[in-house]
C-alpha cells in the first residue's frame, strides 16, 4: 500500500500562499479496473493507491504513458465513479462544502457556436455578477476586447487563454489540468505558463497538473509526483525548492532536471 502523507519537509510554496487553511486532498483508490472489450483483457490501473496532498499547492503528476494520470484526474473530478475507494476534496475534511472544480483539458473545448464571452458565461449561469466576472476574466488573461469573437477565429494561444479564463472564473477550490499545454510549441506554451503562474499568485488554489514534460513541471510546480506503470504506485514525491528567479532561468531548470534524472533515473523512466 502506498501512502504519501503530509507536506514534504522543506517544500517552499514559492510565493504562493500555502492554502487557505483548508484540509488536504485525499485519494484512496483500493481498485480501479477498466473492463476488457472484445478480445482485450480487463485492465487493472490502480490497486491500493493512496495520496494525500496539502491544499493550496501546485502538484505536477508525471509518469509513463498509460499509468493512469488522466484516470486519476477523472476520479478526483467525479467524472469516473466506477472505482472502489474514496476521494476527499480539499476543505471537506472539516465538513466544509465541496469546492468548485476547474478542469482544463489538452483541447480547450470551447463551443464554436458561442462567442468567447458566452463560453465563459455558461459556467457562471445564474450568478448575479456573471457579466462583470466574464469581463474581468477576459481582462485577466489578456483577451480584453475578444469577448464577441467566436472560438474558431482565435489563435491557438488565445483559445488556451479562454480555457484558463473559464476555469478560473468559477473560483475553483481545486484546479485539474490534463496536459493543458501539451502539443503547443514553446513560443506559445511559455507565455501561457507565465500567465498561469501570475493568475495563481493572485488566486491561489490547489492544482493537479498532469504533464509529460519535466521542464514544465519544474517551472510550475511546488511538488513533483512520479507514478509507476500499472498497477500504479507513487514512486517519488519531490519538492521543487527553486526561487521565482530560478524558474525563469532555463539553464537552472535544465540543471535541476539533469540532477533529478541522475538521482532518480529509474523513477523518471518514461518521462520526457
Ligand atoms: N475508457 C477506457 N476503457 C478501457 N481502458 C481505458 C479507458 N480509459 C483508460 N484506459 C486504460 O487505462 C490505462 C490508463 O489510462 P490513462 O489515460 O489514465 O493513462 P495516462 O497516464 O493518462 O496516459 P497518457 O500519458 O498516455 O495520456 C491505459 O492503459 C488506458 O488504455
Amino acid at each position: 500500500m502506498i501512502e504519501c502523507l503530509s507536506e514534504t519537509k522543506g517544500a517552499a510554496p514559492l510565493g504562493r500562499p500555502a492554502g487557505t487553511g483548508s484540509g488536504p486532498l485525499s485519494v484512496d483508490i483500493r481498485s480501479k479496473r477498466f473492463p476488457g472489450q472484445g478480445k482485450a483483457a480487463a485492465r487493472r490501473v490502480f490497486e491500493d493507491f493512496r495520496l494525500t496532498l496539502p491544499a493550496g499547492r501546485f502538484h505536477a503528476i508525471l509518469g509513463p504513458s498509460g499509468c493512469g494520470k488522466t484516470t486519476l484526474l477523472n476520479i478526483v473530478a467525479g467524472l469516473d465513479r466506477d472505482f472502489q475507494g474514496s476521494v476527499l476534496l480539499p476543505g471537506t475534511e472539516e465538513g466544509g462544502p465541496e469546492p468548485v472544480l476547474g478542469y482544463v483539458f489538452q483541447n480547450p473545448l470551447l463551443l464554436p457556436w458561442r462567442t468567447v464571452a458566452e463560453n465563459l458565461a455558461l459556467v457562471l449561469h445564474g450568478r448575479p455578477d456573471r457579466d462583470e466576472r466574464v469581463a474581468r476574466w477576459l481582462r485577466e488573461v489578456g483577451l480584453d476586447g475578444q469577448g464577441a469573437v467566436y472560438p474558431p477565429r482565435l489563435s491557438v494561444g488565445m483559445s488556451r487563454r479562454a480555457a484558463l479564463a473559464r476555469a478560473f472564473a468559477v473560483e475553483p477550490g481545486l484546479l485539474l489540468m490534463d496536459e493543458a499545454f501539451a502539443s503547443l510549441d514553446d513560443a506559445t506554451a511559455r507565455p501561457l505558463r507565465r500567465l498561469l503562474t501570475r493568475i495563481l499568485r493572485a488566486h491561489p488554489t490547489t492544482v493537479l497538473f498532469v504533464t509529460h514534460d519535466l521542464r514544465e513541471a519544474i517551472t510550475l510546480a511546488d511538488r513533483l509526483l512520479f507514478l509507476s506503470r500499472p498497477p500504479t504506485r507513487l514512486l517519488l514525491d519531490l519538492p521543487v525548492a527553486l526561487s521565482d528567479e530560478d524558474r525563469a532561468d532555463e539553464d537552472r531548470i535544465d540543471a535541476f532536471r539533469s540532477a533529478l534524472r541522475r538521482e532518480h533515473a529509474a523513477a523518471l523512466e518514461g518521462v520526457a
